[in-house]
């Protein structure tokens, strides 16, 4: 991040966003640096600023990945980054030979066919862990 940059998180669950407050600080951010917000993604997303943040990083349900796509778009200013997590998630030995499970799989194959329809924006899929999807919002 840039020195004045923010980063704003969003959980459902209060112990893990207290955990990354501690990390933050032992890092040296001061508190001011970082915006903690509890809640599910899908309802505190709509109530962030349209067009305010450099980037937008997903990992969290997979079956609303089409939507956070959505948001993300609202969310980041021209040249923004969307980057989803798992997007070439391997295939689980409990999940059977198609992989991660259908609706899942389905959801981030929805959001590769809304990327690659929009004309604004430019994926790039990055080999790192099981997949990063990293989408620029050109327009
Ligand atoms: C795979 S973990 C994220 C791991 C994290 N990116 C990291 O590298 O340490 C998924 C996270 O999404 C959170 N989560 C689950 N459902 C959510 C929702 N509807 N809205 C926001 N966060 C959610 C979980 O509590 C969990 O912390």
């Amino acid at each position: 991040m840039r020195s004045d940059g923010i980063l704003t998180s969003v959980d459902v669950v209060p112990e893990y966003l207290e955990s990354a407050r501690g990390a933050f600080s032992k890092a040296g951010f001061a508190a001011n640096r970082t915006r903690l917000i509890h809640g599910r993604a899908l309802e505190v997303l709509p109530r962030l600023t349209d067009g305010a943040y450099d980037m937008v990083f997903m990992d969290a349900v997979k079956t609303e990945y089409p939507a956070y796509l959505q948001e993300a778009l609202r969310l980041l200013r021209r040249g923004g980054i969307a980057v989803f997590n798992n997007a070439l998630d391997a295939p689980h030995p409990d999940e059977g030979p198609l992989g991660v499970a259908a609706p899942e799989a389905a959801a981030v194959r929805d959001v590769g066919q809304l990327v690659r329809e929009d004309e604004r924006l430019i994926p790039l899929m990055l080999p790192v862990g099981d997949g990063l999807l990293a989408v620029i919002r050109n327009g």
